[in-house]
């Protein structure tokens, strides 16, 4: 008999990532009463909060593909693009995550769903020479777009592609801070979550080159 097939935020996904992500979402829960996985209030909320804010990010960018989660937490978004990968079987997520706990967390995630990732306990500024390439880069509430477009530069001139970060109202005055050290084309999603919330699409990154990059507003 074929599998039900369920709608995630515009992607058709499996009965079998529909239990996946539901696994996922029993183990969050449990594992969130002992570690501070999210904010406390948003643990009512999960599915919109957590679960298809970060599957928009493989909604934006989907199929196959070696992918860097940086600063994982409790898997998002990293996890969830780990667990819509093992629909088509294919691609990748390295999830760095320098808290112990956490990590111990999202290796039981990933093993007990079978998504398809694997977790680096490290601190992000070494990750670079542990995960010498992938084509994507995510991140959700980890540092200012400086410091991210800092951490990505290594993967960006050695064949990364692309990068989404998850950014609230405030991501104006971060983008004009990035643009005084680095030259970059920047597409600003509009979060289907979050009325105040963006997901920018970074791409074509130097650092502190002449010019500015273009601006694009996804429709
Ligand atoms: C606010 S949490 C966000 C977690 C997750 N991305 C989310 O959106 O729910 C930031 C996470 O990044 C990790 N983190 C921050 N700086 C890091 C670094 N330099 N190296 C590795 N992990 C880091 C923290 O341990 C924490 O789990």
């Amino acid at each position: 008999m074929a599998s039900q097939s369920a709608e995630l935020i515009g992607l058709r996904v499996s009965r079998e990532t529909t239990e996946r992500l539901q696994h996922f979402t029993q183990l969050f829960l449990k594992w969130a009463k002992t570690i501070n996985l999210v904010a406390p209030s948003t643990l009512g909320d999960i599915g919109n909060r957590h679960i298809r804010d970060s599957a928009q990010i493989y909604a934006l960018a989907p199929g196959p593909k070696t992918w860097i989660d940086l600063g994982s937490g409790g898997g998002f978004p990293g996890v969830i693009t780990a667990i819509l990968l093992s629909e088509i079987s294919e691609g990748w997520v390295h999830l760095v995550e320098s808290n112990q706990k956490k990590a111990a967390f999202l290796r039981v995630a990933l093993q007990e769903t079978g998504a398809r990732g694997s977790v680096h306990v490290l601190r992000i500024e070494d990750a670079p020479t542990k995960i010498p390439a992938c084509d994507a880069i995510s991140a959700r509430a980890v540092a200012d777009l400086s410091l991210l477009l800092q951490f990505i530069a290594p993967w960006m001139a050695s064949g990364a592609t692309r990068a989404f970060f998850h950014k609230g109202r405030d991501y104006e005055t971060e983008v004009a801070n990035a643009r005084g050290r680095y030259d970059f084309d920047l597409v600003k999603h509009q979060s289907i979550v979050e009325a105040d919330s963006v997901i920018l699409e970074i791409t074509r990154m130097q650092q502190l080159s002449q010019g500015a990059g273009a601006i694009n507003v996804a429709r």
